[in-house]
């Protein structure tokens, strides 16, 4: 069999114009019925960030914001002030980009243990299954993070659009970050303070390859963001899916909508009351997939910790303050794991 770096270094993309099977790294479930539920019923909630700053209306838009963020962790923003057309063009470009010619796109590979560039994760610990599917990741705010090497001259307006769409991504931050803040009582810009004014962000590309065997493999495995929160742009294809009341729900698509979706810094931040959600993505036979998600992380070094407006005696404090804790949770996901625990206070049990 071949070495788990070995197959990293190939593209699923590739696999599939050679007609091979998900060889077995790749294989991380049987066709066991896992429960789904459609996309058609109970669904992820939808908040409109049109009614959410004027005064009117407001309280009602706000409320649902945090009963989404408590119970689902997620959202899908409408009227957030990014336009259909950009929305639209960065898709474009993305899609344009995974069509090139493979050596096209291998001008800019990553190393196998690299972050930023085309490629896949880096190579897992030993045991762990691979994801069905490719990304190109690059640090794009603050802007003196970036590698322009990284970043592909084809197609031509491909830098132009992340370039516009990473400026939209950090307002959008400023208007979420708000409206969450005030959605619990809290000072507008307290998450704005706690992430930094050079909170980076950092986009990635998914492309999910179609795979003859969707049954066997994840485009995605099961995994908690270790961001502050991530904005994902869906193409019209489904495929990711949030666990909820320990269900799988499908997140439709809606063309002109964002899914805001807690990471675990924000369940720090906010004591808990939001919770940061179990998400993966499921292969298809039929079409492709694309998805564009932006991870808002606090600035590196910088301690955050739970919301002191959020911790009293009915809410005693559930978290420590903690800081670089997308490292740790890297180390926790290249295992198969969930990482939030060693954020925890340690309570001593009295009884
Ligand atoms: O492809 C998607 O819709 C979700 C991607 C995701 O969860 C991630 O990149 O962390
Ligand atoms: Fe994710």
């Amino acid at each position: 069999m071949m070495p788990v770096a070995a197959l990293l270094s190939k593209r699923v993309q590739e696999m599939v114009q050679n007609g091979e099977e998900p060889p077995p790294p790749y294989i991380c479930r049987d066709d066991e019925s896992i429960q789904i539920v459609p996309s058609a019923s109970s669904s992820v909630p939808i908040v409109d960030f049109g009614l959410i700053f004027p005064p009117t209306r407001q309280t009602q838009e706000l409320q649902k914001l945090r009963s989404a963020l408590t119970s689902w962790g997620c959202f899908q923003a409408i009227n957030h002030g990014i336009s259909n057309t950009l929305l639209n063009k960065v898709r474009q470009v993305a899609r344009e980009f995974f069509e090139q010619p493979m050596e096209q796109k291998k001008i800019i590979s990553k190393g196998v243990e690299e972050f930023e560039g085309y490629g896949a994760d880096p190579v897992p610990e030993e045991g762990q299954s691979l994801d069905w599917s490719d990304r190109l990741s690059l640090d794009v705010y603050p802007e003196h993070t970036r590698k322009p090497s990284l970043w592909p001259e084809h197609p031509s307006p491909f830098r132009d659009v992340v370039e516009e769409y990473t400026l939209k991504m950090k307002e959008a931050t400023n208007v979420i970050s708000r409206a969450i803040a005030k959605s619990l009582d809290l000072e507008e810009n307290c998450f704005l303070n706690q992430f930094g004014e050079q909170a980076p962000l950092q986009v990635r590309f998914n492309y999910y390859s179609c795979c003859t065997r969707p049954d066997l493999v994840l485009g995605l495995k099961p995994h908690a963001d270790g961001s502050g929160y991530t904005i994902i742009l869906q193409d019209d294809v489904e495929g990711l899916q949030v666990h909820h009341d320990g269900k799988w729900f499908t997140v439709p698509t809606i063309s002109h909508a964002l899914l805001v979706l807690m990471g675990d810094q924000m369940e720090i931040m906010t004591n808990g009351i939001f919770k940061s959600p179990v998400h993966r993505v499921l292969a298809n036979s039929e079409r492709e997939r694309i998805s564009v998600a932006m991870f808002y992380t606090p600035e590196p070094n910088k301690e955050i910790g739970p919301e002191q407006g959020l911790v009293n005696e009915e809410q005693p404090q559930v978290f420590k303050k903690v800081k670089d804790y997308a490292d740790t949770h890297w180390k926790y996901y290249q295992r198969g794991m969930r990482a939030i625990h060693v954020a925890k206070v340690s309570h001593r049990c009295c009884s």
